[in-house]
């Protein structure tokens, strides 16, 4: 039997707990990251939602930003959820003051491009062409405005493009942390099980 796959949770900042136990129920060991040193090891890593300039500016601050990057463009299979997409791209339409990204995904993003807080909601969106839907909370949640070669457009929502992936980078706006949808989470796994070489 192998072991249960120990997935990161990029823990400076917003949502990270709904990811963790979400992880947990689909059967992974979830490690919450604050330091890297805490991503030796790993199998994979989500980079929740929250404030994309104020996650900027903790990697930054702990030394988290470049190995982070590294790990990344390593092949370590990611999700970034809203504020992760952003953390993710190697383009902010609109930053704040300052706010860098780690640019390991080429997509340009717009921040709050589906409006405030108050105008978030829960939607049924098409997920990949194969007839999967998932349910998706958008919570002040970003676009994705340009795409790059190579990278696969996996959901759009009102038109714009809302879930992206490109090797084992998968950068969505939503939040299926905080609907139950596992099926983003499973996704994930299946990369893991893939670069293990085993059947997803
Ligand atoms: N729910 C979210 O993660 C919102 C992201 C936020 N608008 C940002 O720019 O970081």
């Amino acid at each position: 039997m192998t072991s249960a796959p120990r997935v990161g949770v990029l823990a400076l900042q917003g949502g990270v707990a709904e990811h963790a136990s979400m992880l947990r129920e689909l059967g992974a060991e979830p490690v919450l990251v604050k330091t890297a040193e805490q991503l030796t090891g790993l199998d994979a890593i989500v980079l929740p939602g929250g404030e994309s300039s104020t996650m900027d500016r903790l990697l930054r601050l702990f030394g988290l930003r470049d190995p982070l990057r590294d790990a990344v463009l390593g092949g370590l299979p990611t999700l970034g959820t809203c504020a992760g997409l952003i953390l993710l791209a190697s383009g902010i339409e609109d930053p704040a003051p300052g706010q860098q990204s780690l640019e390991v995904l080429d997509v340009t993003v717009a921040r709050n491009a589906f409006g405030p807080q108050t105008a978030s909601e829960e939607v049924t969106l098409a997920w990949g062409g194969g007839g999967d839907v998932v349910r998706a909370a958008f919570i002040r949640a970003p676009a994705v405005t340009r795409t790059g070669e190579g990278v696969e457009v996996l959901a759009r929502h009102r038109g714009e493009v809302v879930a992206v992936a490109s090797g084992a980078v998968v950068g969505i706006s939503f939040h299926p942390e905080l609907t139950g949808e596992t099926a983003v989470h499973r996704h994930l796994l299946s990369l893991v099980a893939a670069r293990r070489g085993l059947p997803a």
